[in-house]
């Protein structure tokens, strides 16, 4: 098992989904946010979900609500409040959207964290994939600085941070369902498994 705390984000408005895309029905289980909370919480011994309002999962898990602070809806938002309540040093992030990441590219991002490096990030053929990494406390002013400035880039920040790009030659685990066709496209993938 992995010591590092695992945070799903599922906080989004999911406007190109059309519908809370964590609710979704995946592979046998009600919804995705079940799904990989229960495939991760294999992985990682500590798995919390960062979300806006936990009342609309039924099943238990850790869940961290976005401070209500901010009508933002950005990732940062979520950063900032899971940075406050877990209080750990490093924690590893992975967009509820994105069921195919595995145990082989979590432990491959694990073994290229480094004391230097305040993110440690997928990157593929595609292009950076900010929420399937590792994230450092040290980051919390920068992610307090974006959402005051209403700036809510991560590759703005990561380019900008002290960030180990971890390459994946194959980018299929990558896929991530922002629009209906994607989740069709995924049902169809689990098909196949
Ligand atoms: N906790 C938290 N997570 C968020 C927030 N906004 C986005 N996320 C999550 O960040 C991940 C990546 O965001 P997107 O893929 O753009 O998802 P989304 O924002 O719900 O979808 P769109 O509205 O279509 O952009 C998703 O897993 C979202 O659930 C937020 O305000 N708070
Ligand atoms: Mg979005």
């Amino acid at each position: 098992m992995i010591d590092m705390p695992c945070v799903i984000f599922a906080g989004g408005k999911s406007s190109r989904m059309g519908k809370n895309k964590a609710l979704l029905p995946f592979a046998g289980f009600n919804t995705l946010a079940e799904y990989q909370y229960k495939r991760l919480s294999k992985i990682f011994s500590n798995v919390s979900i960062s979300c806006k309002d936990k009342s609309v999962f039924s099943f238990d898990a850790n869940f961290i609500e976005d401070k209500k602070v901010s009508s933002v809806f950005a990732p940062t938002l979520g950063f900032v409040t899971v940075f406050d309540t877990l209080g750990t040093e490093k924690i590893f992030v992975l967009s509820v959207d994105t069921p195919f990441v595995s145990q082989r590219e979590i432990e491959k991002i694990i073994l290229a964290d480094n004391a230097a490096a305040d993110a440690v990030i997928a990157k593929t053929d595609e292009g950076v994939q900010p929420l399937c990494g590792i994230y450092s406390k040290n980051l919390q002013a920068k992610f307090l600085q974006m959402l005051h400035e209403n700036n809510h880039k991560l590759g703005y920040l990561l380019k900008n941070s002290k960030t180990t790009y971890v390459y994946f030659p194959d980018s299929k685990p990558f896929l991530n369902m922002n629009h209906p066709k994607d989740y069709q496209k995924a049902l169809k993938i689990l098909t196949h498994y």
